[in-house]
């Protein structure tokens, strides 16, 4: 697909911009920062470099509107959350050539990452009008209690590139919805997409100032400033446990409330009891969406000995045949890492694991493609004190480890500080209950590779974050409880 603009085939060109959007005004000005297509390395857009004073800017334009926007009905930011859905549903293949564009997934999977945004819009523009409080019986006769639900005000929005429209619908949605307003800082690497959703925002009605959206390449100072801003009342982070410390300590000034879906490093079981060819389809799901780069990714396999060779062989034959190439001229399974910083990552857990003794059961090197690309890989011989057991590898890397009983496999997957995700296949009733109740993870995966949904509450414990996003959990982060205590 290579014309009308920036070499991308799109029914509506005015979607892709490099203009940041607040207080219902595009700002470009001249300093810019280019960002790449990654299975290509060639320039896509020039996007403005917003710093902190544009931030600042934003951040009062979020305030001022914050009241105005509360002040509506439920029902009335619900509609308007709808034709934001409607729109965006409109427009997928444009959205998904511009997220392909930048991010590298094959198109299957960003229209995917599309619909799957903007059912987090649809699940809230409903929830919008649900947001019960409570009356509580007085204390003493003459007391009526009542409990009230208000929107806890602006929202600071901080968002990774591996996902760059969803896991920003996943933050707007709800806040929108209990009647905040938010200022939203997309990843410097994928900033595209979050400003294509800002186009179609303003097209659906969402008031000046409602949203805003402000790239630049100074990430650190931008979230100092939205961290220590006294108008931004919470900070929704999206990203690594590194940056999300970072966050917590900066915010722990002004005691900013905290939503923090952070990284991952899922254990992946299958016991002697399990369907193997089930197991190795979720597997591949589990490990390979995303190529990998997703944090609830599978980042540990570990197999009972009794069927550990077939389990190993089979997802050896499935990865070894999975097709690698550019995501947005070819139907292929397995796009580019989104940058040589990932590649190197991959490179170095490898080279770690062979090195301490591991097995290259298929892949183990760069594709042929050259740049970023690499062959889905698969290890076996793995043990606890490699590298890739204890840090998040962000690639298309499945290391298979043996173990021989239900107690060891538990401990192996809960010596990790973090704890998002963890999946497990088994059919034993007694052994479902004792295992996914044992995970040390916020989400559990009981006989599938594939959990993520809008209807239930996303996020993790340890250090994998704080809070939930998604599902009718989702929509407390952003609110407040008040206490009404009325003498009649
Ligand atoms: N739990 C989840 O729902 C979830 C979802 C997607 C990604 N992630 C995690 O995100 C990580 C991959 O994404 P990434 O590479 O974009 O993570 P990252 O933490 O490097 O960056 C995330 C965002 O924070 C910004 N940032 C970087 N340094 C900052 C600073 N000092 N202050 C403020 N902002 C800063 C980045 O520019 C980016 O916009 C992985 O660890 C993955 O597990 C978690
Ligand atoms: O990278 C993790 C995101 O949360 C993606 S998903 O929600 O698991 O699809």
């Amino acid at each position: 697909m290579l014309d009308n603009k920036h070499g991308l085939s799109l029914k509506d060109p005015s979607l892709l911009t490099g203009s940041a959007y607040f207080n219902g005004a595009r700002y470009k000005g001249d300093k810019v920062f280019a960002v790449l297509n990654p299975a290509t390395g060639e320039e896509l857009a020039q996007v403005a470099n917003m710093g902190v004073a544009e931030l600042s800017a934003a951040i009062d334009a979020a305030h001022a509107a914050q009241k105005p926007w509360a002040a509506r009905t439920g029902k009335d930011r619900g509609a308007v959350l709808r034709r934001w859905h409607d729109l965006i549903l409109a427009n997928v293949e444009d959205l998904a050539i511009i997220l392909t564009a930048e991010m590298g997934k094959p198109l299957a999977e960003a229209k995917g990452e599309i619909a799957y945004g903007a059912a987090y819009i649809e699940w809230f523009a409903e929830e919008a009008k649900r947001v019960y409080g409570d009356t509580i019986p007085g204390h003493m006769p003459d007391k009526r209690i009542i409990v009230l639900k208000q929107p806890v005000g602006v929202v600071g929005a901080i968002t990774p590139w591996n996902f760059p429209n969803a896991m920003l619908a996943r933050k707007i949605a709800p806040a929108l919805a209990a009647g905040c307003t938010m200022v939203a800082r997309p990843s410097e690497l994928t900033p595209l997409s979050a400003l294509a959703l800002g186009v179609l925002a303003e097209r659906a009605g969402i008031p000046a100032g409602v949203l805003n959206i402000v790239p630049g390449l100074d990430a650190a100072g931008m979230g100092a400033e939205l961290c220590a801003n006294p108008k931004v009342a919470k900070i929704s982070f999206t990203g690594s446990t590194r940056v999300g410390k970072i966050l917590m300590r900066q915010g722990a000034e002004t005691i900013k409330k905290l939503s923090l879906e952070l990284g991952g490093n899922a254990p992946f079981i299958v016991f002697d009891d399990a369907d193997i060819d089930a197991a190795v389809e979720g597997a591949m799901v589990a490990k390979f969406r995303n190529n990998g780069q997703t944090c609830v990714c599978a980042n540990r396999i570990y197999v009972q000995s009794g069927v550990y060779d077939a389990f190993a062989e089979k997802l050896a034959a499935r990865v070894a045949a999975m097709s690698v190439g550019n995501g947005l001229t070819d139907p292929v399974q397995v796009g580019p890492l989104i940058n040589t910083a990932a590649l190197a990552k991959v490179e170095d857990h490898i080279a770690d694991a062979v090195a301490n003794g591991a097995t290259v059961a298929t892949g183990g090197a760069r594709h042929e493609l050259g740049g970023t690309f690499f062959h889905p890989t698969v290890l076996t011989g793995m043990k606890p004190e490699m590298k890739i057991s204890r840090e998040e590898t962000f690639g298309p890397v499945a290391p298979i480890y043996r173990f021989e009983t239900e107690e060891e496999a538990i401990a192996l997957a809960n010596a990790s500080e973090f704890g998002l995700a963890g999946y497990f296949y088994a059919r034993d009733l007694s052994r479902v209950w004792r295992v996914a109740e044992a995970l040390e993870t916020g989400m559990v995966g009981v006989n599938t590779g594939l959990i993520s949904t809008e209807v239930a509450p996303f996020g993790g414990v340890k250090q994998s974050g704080l809070g939930r996003e998604g599902s009718h959990y989702g929509l407390d982060d952003y609110l407040e409880i008040k206490y009404m205590c009325l003498s009649v």
